[in-house]
């Protein structure tokens, strides 16, 4: 579905992401972990149309994208979230949903919207002013439905468990594994926990001053010394 190839983007002297190819399936939960500026959010912002990478190829389902603006991209299947939740001020939550449906789709289908709230706990709260009604669970389980509601084939979500308690932490663990099954929805998570993450995650790929350095099961890159290296802050030879 989703194919990096020797992507690199560079801002001025910069290299935020270097020359990482990657491949994610039809129904892939996928893990990128990496210290913080590794260039794991970069590389979101290249998937999803926010920065042009320097070089390299981008497939989505075999059509390169890298022409096509955000909007676009979403209208392909590449759904995403951002890391802090932007709500869209003013507007309720169930507004938020139709804007970014409208975004993602070119239209509103209140149907699944409905169906959406629902899924995500947020059906109590859909008449709430998003901005400032909601805990920081809804919102970032409102940044989880804005994104499913773009009808999306992947999702790219950036950190949505952080800062979440253990409990809460993993009750959204297992919306976002029901959500997977449901919505038939691949996934590439950026998380820095290495418990959720071999909880979560099939594979695993790991970025390292924006170059990939490993790849496999979370059992074979957890148990990798140069990841372990790359975890507590060294620079190491990329793969
Ligand atoms: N628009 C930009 N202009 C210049 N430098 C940038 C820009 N965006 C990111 N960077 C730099 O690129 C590098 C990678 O940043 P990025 O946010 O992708 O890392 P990250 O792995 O997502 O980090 P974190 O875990 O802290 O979110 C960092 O050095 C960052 O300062």
């Amino acid at each position: 579905m989703l194919q990096l190839e020797n992507v690199t983007v560079r801002f001025g002297g910069l290299t935020a992401v270097n020359d990482v190819t990657l491949a994610v399936g039809t129904g892939d939960l996928v893990g990128l972990v990496g210290a913080n500026g590794a260039g794991k959010t970069t590389l979101f912002n290249a998937i999803s149309g926010l920065v042009r990478p320097t070089t390299g190829r981008i497939l989505f389902n075999g059509a390169d994208v890298l022409k096509a603006p955000m909007y676009q991209r979403a209208r392909m299947g590449i759904g995403r979230t951002f890391q802090i939740p932007q709500p869209m001020h003013e507007l309720t939550v169930r507004q938020n949903l139709e804007v970014a449906q409208r975004f993602g789709t070119g239209s509103v289908d209140k149907r699944r919207i409905d169906e959406i709230l629902d899924f995500t706990n947020l059906a109590a709260k859909a008449g709430r002013d998003a901005s400032s009604g909601l805990a920081l669970t809804e919102l970032k389980a409102l940044e989880v439905a804005k994104a499913l509601s773009t009808n999306p084939k992947l999702l790219l979500l950036d950190e949505v468990l952080a800062g979440l308690e253990t409990s809460g932490k993993r009750n959204f663990m297992n919306m976002l594994k029901d959500l997977h099954a449901k919505f038939s929805v691949g996934i590439l998570i950026i998380e820095h926990d290495i418990e959720t993450i071999s909880n979560l995650c099939q594979r695993v790929a790991v970025l390292n001053f924006g170059g990939m350095i490993a790849e496999g099961t979370p059992a074979e890159v957890f148990n990798n010394p140069a990841v372990i290296k790359s975890y507590t802050g060294g620079e190491v030879d990329h793969a």
